[in-house]
């Protein structure tokens, strides 16, 4: 039995050794097809990738309006689908100070999937914007991704009468009157946090923006729906609220695990959390003033004159759930259009006053003039009192204009546009860049300097309306200019005040780059040491 064996291993040894150069010889023709078809996978996917390339750049060149004799302006498409959206992102500040140098002050581009005109000049924004709402509209000009988080009711959204209409309402939400019903809401809650800042005797590290970001998350939510940090005791909705702003410019799929599905899950959270809130100041009796309950007492008599006929329960319905989305989305919109932009602009504060002990003493010097400085406590800040704070309102002025929290406002063309020397095509965007109207023009003199004086000299916010009228736009232009334009100087004013007379901080990396997308940042979030000052 075993010389069976024996035998028949012999025999298949023996067939395998005869087998084997033919074995090798197999695998090297193998490895030099595997190689072949490696090779011809690739040179097909690149020559594919140029051709595709080739024929998108083709494409969009020929949408050129033929009925206008003028060009499209000069620049690139990019690459296929993606355009140029990836060279913005990774690239930040260089990209578009390299795109300016080369093309100059209007180009073109292809972002976040629709061709795109930059426009960097406050001479070519103030033509553009005079061709506003018939030849521009805005709501629809903005990303899906960024529609899909205000809601479709949303101020922001909404165009033409409608647009009008919800905003005179909101606006009644942010006159003078109600702005001193905040203020106490406001100093309270940045005391909180920069106390948290300054606690212990040393130094406290931390990321300047995320502290921000948290003190403006508090505050936002405190002002827009009056929710305190117990009714959200385990920050679910803070954090919801985070990744709305965090995913707010992203690939519209709404696929799990991708930015626009989380971005989503977290708007209803912080929906569900406002409807809530509206459920619960329906039925409350309690005096407190938020921008909710200023809303809801006034859209609601304006529905109720407008909407509801007595007798038709199903037409009371709808127009009770047209009503209850418009505040939710509205909430939803002032909670997002008033977070980042704030957190963008205290962060700024802190940058700027660190990179200029000068003016952070020049600042303190008008504190102690009103005896602020020493003191300090909850409710001595009235609003009359930051009203005169001149020192306070240019840094306020200034921190914008040098680093404008908003880069670019989004208009879509109905029209072909003509500009100049170029047309732009009907649906196309284009983005009136903030932050190129606030370099490229002849208003402000020495630029790059961070000067709040320059807003002290009499005569030079006259001179800027009249003669530069587009030359300094934080806060946007025209119709859709900011709606909580002066709840945010009101923050800011408090902001810089508290931090002034409260701490010292030092930047670990004062010249850290600078994101522009969502919003204005350093790239590295701040890191920031902050200690209680003496
Ligand atoms: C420093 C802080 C802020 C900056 C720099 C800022 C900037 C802007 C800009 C540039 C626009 C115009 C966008 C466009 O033209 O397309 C805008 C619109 C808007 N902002 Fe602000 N914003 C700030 C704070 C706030 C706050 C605190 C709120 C409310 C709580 C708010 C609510 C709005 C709303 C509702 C709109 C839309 C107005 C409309 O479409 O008619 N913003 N903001």
């Amino acid at each position: 039995m075993s010389d069976g064996i024996e035998a028949m291993f012999d025999s298949a040894w023996s067939s395998l050794v005869q087998l084997q150069p033919l074995g090798f010889a197999a695998l090297i023709v193998t490895e030099a097809s595997l190689l072949t078809t490696v090779l011809a996978t690739v040179a097909c996917g690149l020559l594919t990738l140029f051709l595709t390339t080739v024929f998108w750049r083709w494409h969009f060149e020929n949408c050129r309006d033929p009925s206008s004799s003028l060009p499209l302006p000069p620049g690139s498409f990019g690459w296929p689908v993606i355009g140029e959206t990836l060279h913005y992102v990774l690239g930040g500040s260089t990209e578009y100070t390299n795109k300016l140098k080369k093309y100059g002050k209007i180009y073109k581009t292809h972002l976040l999937g629709t061709p795109t005109v930059r426009v960097e000049s406050d001479e070519l924004v103030a033509l553009l914007s005079s061709k506003e709402p018939t030849s521009l509209s805005s709501g629809s000009a903005l990303p899906k991704s960024v529609r899909a988080m205000f809601g479709e009711r949303s101020v922001i959204v909404v165009s033409g009468e409608e647009h009008a209409a919800v905003k005179k309402n909101l606006s009644k939400a942010f006159v003078p009157v109600r702005l001193k019903d905040y203020l106490p809401i406001v100093q309270a809650c940045v005391r909180r946090h920069v106390t948290s800042w300054t606690q212990g005797t040393g130094e406290n590290k931390m990321l300047g923006f995320r502290g921000c970001q948290h003190l403006v998350c508090d505050l936002i939510l405190e002002t827009v729906v009056g929710c305190t940090r117990d009714q959200d005791p385990d920050g679910a909705v803070r954090e919801a609220f985070v990744t709305c702003n965090d995913n707010l410019f992203c690939i519209p799929l709404d696929i799990p695990g991708m930015a626009f599905h989380k971005a989503k899950k977290a708007r209803r959270i912080v929906a569900d959390f406002a409807r809530r809130r509206l459920a619960a100041a329906d039925s409350s009796s309690s005096g407190s003033v938020s921008i909710l309950d200023v809303l809801i007492s006034h859209m609601g008599q304006d529905n109720e004159h407008e909407n509801r006929a007595p007798n038709d329960l199903q037409q009371s319905e709808a127009s009770t759930e047209k009503f209850a989305t418009e505040l939710v989305d509205n909430c939803v919109s002032l909670f997002i259009a008033g977070a980042d932009t704030v957190s963008s602009a205290l962060c700024s504060v802190l940058k700027l006053l660190a990179k200029n002990p000068e003016k952070l003493a020049a600042l303190r010097k008008e504190l102690e003039s009103q005896d602020l400085l020493s003191s300090g406590q909850e409710n001595d800040l009235s609003f009359e009192l930051l009203q005169s704070l001149s020192y306070v309102r240019a840094v306020n002025k200034e921190v914008l204009r040098v680093l404008p929290p908003v880069g670019g406002l989004f208009r879509l063309t109905k029209t072909t546009v003509e500009l100049k020397d170029c047309q732009i095509p009907a649906d196309w965007r284009v983005v009136y860049s903030v932050r190129g109207i606030h370099q490229e023009n002849k208003a402000f003199t020495n630029k790059d300097e961070f000067c709040p004086e320059r807003w002290l000299e009499p005569g030079f916010e006259e001179k800027l309306k009249a003669q530069f009228p587009c030359s300094y736009a934080p806060f946007g232009l025209g119709t859709r200019a900011c709606l909580g334009k002066e709840l945010a100087l009101l923050q800011m004013s408090v902001f810089v005040v508290e931090v002034a007379r409260m701490a010292d901080w030092n930047l670990l990396n004062p010249d850290a780059r600078r994101v522009f997308l969502p919003i204005e940042k350093p790239f590295d979030d701040m890191p920031v040491t902050f200690r209680k000052r003496k």
